[in-house]
């Protein structure tokens, strides 16, 4: 299924995905577009969407902010890990995850193995331009934010490709269009492997 990716910039092949469980799962950062795209994709696909954080959210009934502020990045993190686990018993599912899921190896290991985890990459420039208005990204509410967004970046960058079996750019096309364009290459990617399995089978 790996030639199916070319045009969207694939740098690893999807070969060990876990294909079966219908499951796909967008890794990046803060602004990426996860939860935008992710929800498009899962209508085109017919898959059902999950958004970790607003799951999160919807089991605490407060705000990403709020749970930071009370309990700290690591009371969070444990909460999302917790999510991932029990979202990922799921079949046939779009997940956008939080930007930091990947900091975790426990969720680097999950996501790889439950399904296909495509890595949204966008420039730190565009990354800056979708967040700075935003006032719900703890993380970001800095002194510096711009600069904040860089560094976790850097940090984050080799876990992202390290945990993604595709990587596509978000920076060049509306979320529409990307959205439209990822389901096409993943619908036709099953296309193909329908008929390997069709000549497998005789
Ligand atoms: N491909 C894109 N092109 C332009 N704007 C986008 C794109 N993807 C997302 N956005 C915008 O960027 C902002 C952040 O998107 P969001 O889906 O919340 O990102 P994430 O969940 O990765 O943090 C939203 O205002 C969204 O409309
Ligand atoms: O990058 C991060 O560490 C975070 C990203 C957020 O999600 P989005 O990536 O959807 O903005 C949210 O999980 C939380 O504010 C922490
Ligand atoms: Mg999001």
């Amino acid at each position: 299924m790996n030639s199916t990716y070319a045009t969207l910039a694939s740098e690893k092949t999807a070969d060990d995905a876990n294909e079966a469980s219908g499951n796909i799962f967008l890794v990046g950062m803060m602004g990426a577009g996860k939860t935008t795209i992710g929800k498009l994709l899962a209508h085109f696909l017919d898959k059902t969407f999950f958004d970790s954080d607003r799951e999160i959210q919807k089991r605490t009934g407060v705000s990403i902010p709020v749970i930071f502020e009370i309990e700290g990045e690591a009371g969070f993190r444990k909460r999302e890990t917790e999510m991932l686990a029990e979202l990922l018993k799921s079949e046939n599912i779009v997940l956008a995850t939080g930007g930091g899921a990947v900091l975790n190896i426990e969720n680097r290991e999950m996501l790889k193995r439950g399904g296909t985890v495509i890595y949204l990459r966008a420039t730190v420039d565009d990354l800056w331009r979708r967040t700075r208005q935003d006032k719900n990204r703890p993380l970001l509410q800095t002194s510096d934010p711009r600069r904040k967004l860089a560094e976790l970046y850097a940090q984050r960058d080799p876990l992202y490709r390290e945990t993604a079996h595709i990587i596509v750019e978000s920076g060049k096309r509306s979320a529409r269009h990307l959205a439209q364009l990822l389901a096409q290459q993943l619908a036709c990617s099953d296309l193909i492997m329908d008929k390997k399995q069709i000549s497998q089978n005789g």
